[in-house]
């Protein structure tokens, strides 16, 4: 039985009088590991460390060092896809090939980190353009915060934990990272992978914990300098309020929409949508949750949009030939099969699945949904997909904003002017065009609006937020 614990200055604490974790694979209930959870004190101590050590060591840490960590990390990682991708799988229950996709992506967020680990670069600032600046000479400088605490989510364990952990290196914080309970195995993999890659085991500290223990604690820690969170709305608010003067970032939820105008072939862009709305059963925060389509095409789309459902393959997530695995709990399945009945007793229909067994929830496609439900009110985060018709742009894009959230939206059309208009229309942190909604580089900017967050991840974008920008003015003049 694997049985782990915090890693707090390369230490592993197990000690007595703490909680334990049982964590269970989410297809078969199968214990996949029991983790040690760390109390208060060790979370304090944890941070007093980091603090120390950014202070003494980190930030004096050159921009090469830093940069041959991130490199070395992304090698030991690739060495060693596939047992990480098995350990995604038995503990977030995610597709095998899906996970190993993960993999491939958290291996070039390292290397992305890596070369911008050398590209931190100042500005000389014109001094002379204001009247009496003659003879000055003005720099900024992009220089580390401290200590950034980094809570993460169970969807994607290693990609969104590496997406606040590779940038903080690149910037030279020190990071005490909280990773979600759900799965904590990946997290712990990955920090040892960091050390054993050269990284001074004091840069990174693993608190494995309850985010109802450790969670306030963290947050308002006088010597944590910026908060760096991933997951849902209301947490993500509780941060907010609890996070006083220290920078925040927050990536949160979303009911993505996806625009299909009448010029469309019908059969890529479905292909593309069955994986958009039931990857990972829909636990992503991208997931296409509202699909809008012309009315011209509408039938067409739905028809052909119920039949490649139809072909998924549900089953053992650790099989290579399955597409659809379990969901993250029972509870969870069961919270969306009553989203499900709750739209359904409002008069929405079901076309396809809606049958929930255990943690799994069958890919469900809805129609004569409205505004009002649940399912596209709120964030799903299952394996639902809502269908809606609609006549002229104007209308879509009302419907399309009609939302507490602005993540990330899909719009499909040929016609390039219509589709900036409608770029330019969205409230959204980000437009694809052509494209659908739940796809994601790791190097273009990311977050979202509203209350989709606040900040920018993408490794360049999370290092700007990561730095704190210091000007330096000289005064030139011979006056000494
Ligand atoms: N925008 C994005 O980039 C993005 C990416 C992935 C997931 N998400 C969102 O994440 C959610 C699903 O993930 P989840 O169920 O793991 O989210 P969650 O909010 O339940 O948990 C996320 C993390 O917050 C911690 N936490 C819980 N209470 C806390 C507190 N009071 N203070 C500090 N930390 C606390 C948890 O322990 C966990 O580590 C969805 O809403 C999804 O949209 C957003
Ligand atoms: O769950 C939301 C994530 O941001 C999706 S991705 O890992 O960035 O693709």
């Amino acid at each position: 039985m694997m049985r782990i614990g915090s890693i707090i200055n390369g230490e592993e604490v197990k000690g007595e009088n703490r909680e334990v974790l049982t964590v269970l694979n989410p297809y078969n209930q199968e214990v996949v590991a029991e983790v040690v959870l760390a109390v208060v004190e060790d979370l304090d101590k944890a941070i007093e460390q980091s603090f120390e050590f950014f202070h003494q060591t980190m930030k004096k840490m050159p921009a090469y060092q830093r940069s041959d960590i991130l490199r070395k990390t992304a090698d030991l990682l690739a060495e060693r896809k596939e047992t990480f991708a098995e350990m995604v799988t038995k503990e977030a229950g995610k597709p095998l090939k899906y996970s190993r996709g993960e993999v491939e992506r958290s291996i070039q967020v390292l290397r992305f980190a890596s070369e911008h680990a050398k590209q931190i670069s100042s500005e000389v600032i014109p001094m002379d353009a204001a009247i009496g600046g003659e003879n000055r000479l003005g720099i900024t400088k992009r220089e580390p915060l401290g200590v950034v605490a980094a809570i993460t989510p169970f969807n994607f364990p290693l990609n969104l934990s590496l997406h606040k952990i590779a940038p903080a290196i690149a910037a030279g914080n020190t990071i005490i990272f909280k990773p979600a309970e759900k799965t904590p195995v990946s997290a712990y993999m990955l920090t040892r992978l960091f050390h054993e890659a050269g990284l001074p085991p004091g840069a990174l500290n693993l608190v494995m914990g309850r985010g109802e223990v450790v969670g306030d604690p963290l947050v308002e820690h006088d010597m944590v300098h910026k908060v760096t969170f991933t997951g849902s709305l209301p947490v993500g608010r509780r941060i907010r309020e609890r996070a006083g003067f220290k920078k925040v970032t927050l990536e949160l939820g979303s009911n993505s929409p996806n625009l299909l105008f009448d010029d469309i072939e019908v059969e890529h862009v479905v292909t593309d949508l069955v994986k958009g709305a039931f990857v990972f059963s829909g636990q992503v925060c991208i997931s296409a949750q509202r699909v809008y389509v012309h009315k011209s095409l509408y039938d067409s789309f739905l028809e052909e949009y119920i039949k490649q459902t139809e072909a998924l393959n549900i089953g053992d997530p650790m099989e290579e030939a399955t597409d659809f695995g379990p969901m993250i709990s029972e509870e969870e399945a069961e919270r969306a099969k009553l989203w499900i009945d709750d739209a359904v007793d409002k008069g929405a229909k079901v076309e396809i699945g809606g049958e929930q067994k255990g943690t799994i929830l069958t890919p469900t496609i809805i129609t004569n949904v409205k505004n009002d439900m649940k399912i596209i009110a709120e964030e799903v985060f299952a394996p639902i997909v809502s269908v809606l018709p609609f006549e002229t742009e104007e209308e879509v894009v009302r419907m399309a904003n009609d939302s507490i959230y602005g993540l990330q939206a899909g719009v499909f059309t040929k016609d390039i002017s219509r589709a900036f208009r409608v770029a330019d229309q969205l409230e959204m942190g980000g437009v694809w065009i052509n494209e659908i909604s739940t796809y994601r580089q790791d190097n273009h900017p990311y977050g979202g609006v509203k209350q989709s967050g606040i900040g920018k991840e993408g490794v360049k974008y999370a290092v700007e937020d990561m730095t704190e920008m210091k000007f330096i003015g000289v005064n030139l003049k011979d006056r000494l």
